[in-house]
């Protein structure tokens, strides 16, 4: 049973009455939303709709005008430096292209965020922690000593998600993280985040695009549209909505093909 279905749901992020704005430009008005416990919520959107802004805001990149966001418990709002480190040691970040850092091979990278919170664990115990993560995202123990550039798109995502499970996060954002890669490769990293959700206990933030992943991953999907959520549930739920973004994006061609490779995959 996922979250939202039994109707307790312990909320992870909430988020009230959120506005954003550039200048003239009004990217949230009054968006609410509340993810759960234990689900991955998808976050679906037209280009522009202000996925990543949304995303940003909650981990404390942009400093939104108006509005509440909880995470974990704790208020976004006016943290200091210090709170702010000790909730952020709490989640994992996936960044659309990875961003590793092009200079330090996978294992240096993954042991970034170890250094930063915890600088006096020993050089062994610190490589132990990041062959782990290496192996857990499905890289193979010679990815370790190898440079991003050296790694194929597939394994810069799974090298990033080795970074974001390294400090064993609670909560994990997902910036489009099939993005770019080819159908196959997509279904392999999609199975590879269901499968450390369940194992892992985690909540997951993701933001996509991919009509798969929502199909086969998202236990919920939230759509973004008119400034605010206007509209979050399952799928089924989703389609029984009659906006008109709603039914054109999961309706439409690709919408279609989607839901048929989801029930040959269930059949
Ligand atoms: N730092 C910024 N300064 C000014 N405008 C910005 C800034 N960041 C984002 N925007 C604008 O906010 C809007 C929402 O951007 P955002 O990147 O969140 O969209 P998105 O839904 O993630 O889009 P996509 O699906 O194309 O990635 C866009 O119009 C973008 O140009």
């Amino acid at each position: 049973m996922t979250a939202h279905e039994s109707k307790d749901c312990e909320p992870v992020i909430t988020i009230r009455g959120l506005r954003n704005s550039f200048g003239e430009a009004v990217i949230h008005e009054n968006l609410d939303l509340t993810v759960c416990k234990g689900e991955i919520l998808g976050v679906v959107g037209g280009s522009g709709t202000g996925k990543s802004v949304l995303m940003r805001s909650v981990i404390g990149l942009q400093s939104p005008e108006s509005g509440e966001i909880e995470v974990l418990g704790e208020s976004m709002i006016d943290r200091d430096e210090d709170e702010a480190k000790n909730i952020r040691r709490r989640w994992g970040i996936l960044f659309q292209a990875g961003a590793l850092f092009s200079t330090l091979t996978t294992a240096e990278n993954v042991e970034v965020p170890i250094r930063e919170y915890f600088p006096f664990i020993s050089k062994e115990l610190m490589d132990e922690i990041a062959g782990f993560k290496i192996a857990m995202s499905g890289l193979p123990p010679d990815a370790g000593p190898k440079f991003p550039s050296e790694l194929s798109g597939g394994m810069i995502k799974r090298a990033g998600l080795a970074r974001a499970l390294a400090l064993d996060p609670e909560l994990l954002f997902l910036d489009e993280p099939t993005a770019g890669l080819d159908p196959i490769s997509a279904a392999a990293f999609d199975e590879l985040i269901r499968s450390l959700q369940k194992k892992l206990g985690l909540t997951v933030f993701l933001i996509t695009h991919d009509l798969d992943t929502l199909y086969a991953i998202c236990d919920r999907v939230a759509v973004l549209a008119d400034k605010k959520v206007i509209a979050v549930g399952t799928i089924p739920e989703l389609l029984a909505t009659d906006h008109p973004w709603i039914q054109e994006y999961f309706n439409g061609p690709r919408g279609r093909s989607a839901a048929d490779t989801a029930k040959k995959v269930d059949a």
